[in-house]
């Protein structure tokens, strides 16, 4: 029935002030405005249409994407979007793209990593997008090993230029996004080669293509890496080849803010540290942490909303079967990924501030905080994303059948949300650069250096100090340990970042006893997933994990009555969630089966291929076909 709202009777059970949840959620007043107002523009445009995407083939789903792309950027030129509406315009169209890594990495390399002579220079045309830039660390050798690329900078005094050159097959550049057919311009990482001496891997900024007619510039092979995991999904961005062949560029497009190389050929380092070279990675490791919570909500809403639609056995005297969100088993599956969508929303709010922190200091030449923020970007970053690719294909399989339709819009969000699993910093790589982190920390544990932030309670942990002496030792041999110490680290990290959210003033009835449940919810299930680690060194007893189950089912039945209004909370638009199972009237079955006959299949009644095969194989002709 059109216009009917399914899901009211479940909206009218809630609790709690939704409205006043939409506001926590989005952060502020203010940025809730902005988002809704830029949902529902999205939403209305067919300029930003999004429903044929997995239909299309590479080639038009390519074209598409540029299509929109350059359609958002005049809607935000004629709208004079503000770059925080820029950025909320980008997050509804949905669609990975070459200008995420343009905004998201390229611009803020050379913001980051450039003097202020190179970002007076680069930076007014990127955000005109003048040029339009790629990162190109990754090579088909090496990724996760930075200091392992093989591509070279050579300085020549002579000219006052850098050789960039590929030397092998490995060392051609492999995954930058944008780089396959968009970038004019790349931040290219190379070994720098200054007198014949190696001084370790540095950005330059290299041009690519021709900005009269985009055609690629002398010594330059470039081109896309191929289909990706997913039909649409992260195929609308040209992950990109690239080989430099003896490429000559003037000296001062190396990224000069951390060392430079003067023009009789001296290399010098600046009194800030190396790792600069590494900031793109903490700013990008902090956006995909608040993206984390954006996905998993998403699944969320789709498998929530679905699973009070679907009912399935337990009819009484003929009445209605059971919603499948009142089994405890659906409610044990689902209820801890709304807490857990919750949970890294408040962590991603905690770091965008960790992340504005450091940065101040670094340009005050205070370096003090930077290890830390490297392993909070790093953990996190790891922890949210593993959990929210895992939660998505969760929320497919709490729908059970049609969670499998791509009209059910979860095999696309998996597809391009698994590979932050990887990008970026692959998974199990941050969290061993966590467990290091940890581990010198243990090992000034006695010392002078007092722990502190997020460390500080190590020195509340006792066994820590009687192991401090022996932790630089095996630390290759004990490194699985280690990352699930790691996991362990950030895991307590966003418990204790939910906690501290209740400690504010939260308006709205019931909106702070709601997130309370959801706190709980979150702490306990991962005790109660982790109870072998806390029973085996002595930190709860059998007792205890006995009373955190008992309370765990008692706090998802008061979840139940809420969940419809926790997941309209998101604010999430129909257009937004792209999923027939999560449509916000819940009428899924009559838009299901219409769905269905728009497939091209449906098309014609009778196939393409049917008297070539179908019909010989029935007349027992096969042997007589032309196959
Ligand atoms: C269609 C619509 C269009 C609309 C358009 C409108 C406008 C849009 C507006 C806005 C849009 C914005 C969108 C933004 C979205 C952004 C999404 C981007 C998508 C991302 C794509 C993915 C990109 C990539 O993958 S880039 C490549 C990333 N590569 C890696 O991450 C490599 C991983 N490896 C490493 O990080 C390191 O090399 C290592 C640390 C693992 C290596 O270890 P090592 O021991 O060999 O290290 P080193 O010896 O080099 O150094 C050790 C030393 O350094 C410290 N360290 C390491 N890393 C860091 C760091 N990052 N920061 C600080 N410190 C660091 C480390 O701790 C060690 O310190 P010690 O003290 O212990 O020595
Ligand atoms: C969709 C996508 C987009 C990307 N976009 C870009 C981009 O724009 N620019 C760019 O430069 N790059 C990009 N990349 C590349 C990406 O950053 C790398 O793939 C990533 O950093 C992982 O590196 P790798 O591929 O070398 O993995 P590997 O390091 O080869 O990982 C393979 C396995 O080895 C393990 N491993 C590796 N090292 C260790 C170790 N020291 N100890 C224990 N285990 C280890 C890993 O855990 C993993 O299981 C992109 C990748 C993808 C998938």
């Amino acid at each position: 029935m059109e216009g009917v709202d399914h899901l009211a009777h479940e909206r009218n059970k809630s609790e709690f002030d939704v409205d006043a949840m939409k506001i926590v959620w989005a952060g502020s007043p203010h940025a809730f405005v902005v988002s809704d107002r830029i949902s529902k523009l999205v939403a209305s445009d067919p300029g930003f249409r999004k429903d044929n995407r997995s239909t299309l083939s590479r080639k038009e789903l390519f074209k598409n994407t540029l299509r929109k792309a350059a359609y958002a950027w005049k809607t935000i030129i004629d709208l004079h979007l503000s770059e925080e509406e820029a950025a909320k315009l980008r997050f509804y169209v949905d669609e990975p793209a070459f200008t995420d890594v343009h905004w998201g990495m390229f611009i803020p390399a050379i913001k980051g990593q450039g003097t202020e002579e190179q970002q007076q220079k680069w930076l007014p045309l990127a955000y005109k997008m003048q040029i339009i830039g790629c990162y190109a660390q990754t090579e088909l050798g090496h990724g996760s090993n930075v200091q392992g690329l093989e591509t070279t900078a050579t300085f020549d005094p002579q000219t006052d230029e850098f050789i960039i050159h590929s030397p092998t097959l490995t060392s051609s550049k492999w995954w930058p996004g944008g780089l396959g057919k968009v970038a004019t311009h790349a931040i290219a990482y190379a070994l720098l080669i200054v007198g014949g001496r190696e001084q370790g891997v540095h950005g330059f900024i290299v041009q690519l293509r021709s900005l009269e007619d985009h055609s690629p510039l002398p010594g330059m092979t470039v081109g896309d890496i191929g289909m990706k995991f997913g039909n649409g999904a992260y195929n609308a961005m040209d992950n990109g080849v690239l080989r430099f062949d003896h490429v000559r560029i003037p000296r001062n497009q190396m990224l000069m803010r951390v060392s430079q190389v003067t023009c009789e050929g001296k290399y010098k380092q600046s009194d800030v540290p190396r790792q600069l070279v590494y900031g793109a990675m903490l700013y990008v490791r902090q956006t995909i942490v608040a993206d984390a919570s954006c996905a998993l909500s998403r699944a969320v809403c789709i498998a929530t909303r679905y699973s009070a639609v679907r009912r399935q056995f337990g009819s009484q005297n003929g009445g209605p079967e059971t919603q499948v969100i009142d089994y405890k088993t659906q409610q044990s599956r689902l209820f801890p990924l709304l807490a857990s969508a919750y949970a890294f929303r408040f962590v991603g709010e905690w770091l965008k501030w960790l992340y504005a922190d450091v940065t101040q200091r670094l340009q005050a030449n205070d370096f003090s905080t930077l290890p830390e923020a490297h392993a909070c970007t790093a953990g996190l970053k790891s922890l949210t994303t593993t959990a929210t690719a895992d939660g998505i294909e969760e929320c497919r399989k709490l729908c059970g059948g049609h969670g499998y339709l791509c009209s059910s819009g979860l095999p696309e969000l998996f597809a391009v949300y698994v590979p932050a699993c990887t990008y970026e910093g692959e998974n199990t790589v941050l969290l061993l650069q966590v467990a290091r982190f940890l581990m010198k920390t243990v090992s000034q544990l006695g010392s002078s250096k007092k722990p502190v932030g997020t460390i500080a309670y190590m020195t509340r942990v006792e066994h820590l100090m009687q192991c401090r002496c022996g932790v630089q030792r095996g630390f290759a041999e004990l490194s699985a340990d280690l990352v699930e110490a790691a996991v362990a680290h950030c895991q307590l990290l966003v418990v204790s970042k939910f906690i501290e959210k209740l400690q504010q003033e939260i308006p709205g009835k019931g909106v702070k006893q709601q997130l309370e449940v959801l706190c709980n919810i979150y702490a306990l299930f991962l005790l109660h997933k982790h109870q072998g680690d806390f029973l085996s060194t002595g930190c709860i007893t059998p007792k205890h994990a006995a009373l955190a189950n008992d309370e765990l089912r008692s706090l998802y039945s008061q979840v139940r009555p809420n969940a419809i209004a926790l997941v309209d909370a998101f604010n999430y638009t129909d257009h937004y969630l792209g999923s027939i199972l999560g449509c916000y009237d819940g009428n899924v079955y009559p838009k299901l089966y219409e769905a269905a006959w728009k497939d091209p299949l449906n098309e014609s009644v009778v196939p393409d291929g049917y008297h070539q095969y179908i019909r010989p194989l029935l007349k027992q002709e096969i042997r007589t076909a032309r196959l």
